[in-house]
């Protein structure tokens, strides 16, 4: 496969999983309001690293979250202890991973939105 093939594909693996995926859309709405907020706040470099791990590690895991549902849907439309095993596990992967990027929010924009209340505060 050809490397702009491959990257079609992928397009289509995004545009799909945006369209069918609620929490894929919840996720990447919380990044571009992170996005926002780092404009806003001018964070540094290093905090726009941190937020910017969070962002793909998050969506990352909502797609591989994705691809293994699909593929156990397909394996097993039925109830089967494996296939709960295999769908409870990717879900806990990414409830791990959106724990962590609420981590680093907070720890990024918590004590700039303080500063930023404290200073409207003291004007009015
Ligand atoms: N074939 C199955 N066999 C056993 N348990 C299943 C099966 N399909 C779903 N489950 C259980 O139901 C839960 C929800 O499954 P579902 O496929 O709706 O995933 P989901 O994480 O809710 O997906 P989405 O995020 O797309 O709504 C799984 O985590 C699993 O515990």
């Amino acid at each position: 496969m050809g490397f702009l093939s491959a990257l079609r594909f992928a397009w289509y693996g995004l545009r799909d999983t945006f369209k069918t995926e609620r929490n894929f859309r919840i996720q990447s709405a919380f990044a571009i309001l992170a996005l926002i907020m780092g404009l806003l706040l001018k964070i540094d470099l290093n905090e726009w690293l941190w937020i910017g791990v969070s962002i793909f590690l998050v969506l990352a895991a909502e797609l591989f979250n994705t691809a293994l549902e699909a593929l156990t849907n397909l394996v097993s439309p039925t109830w089967h202890p494996l296939a709960k095993k295999a769908k409870d596990a990717a879900a806990s992967a990414v409830l791990l991973l959106a724990v962590f990027s609420i981590i680093c929010g907070i720890i990024i924009f918590l004590p700039k939105l303080v500063q930023v209340i404290k200073h409207f505060n003291s004007v009015t």
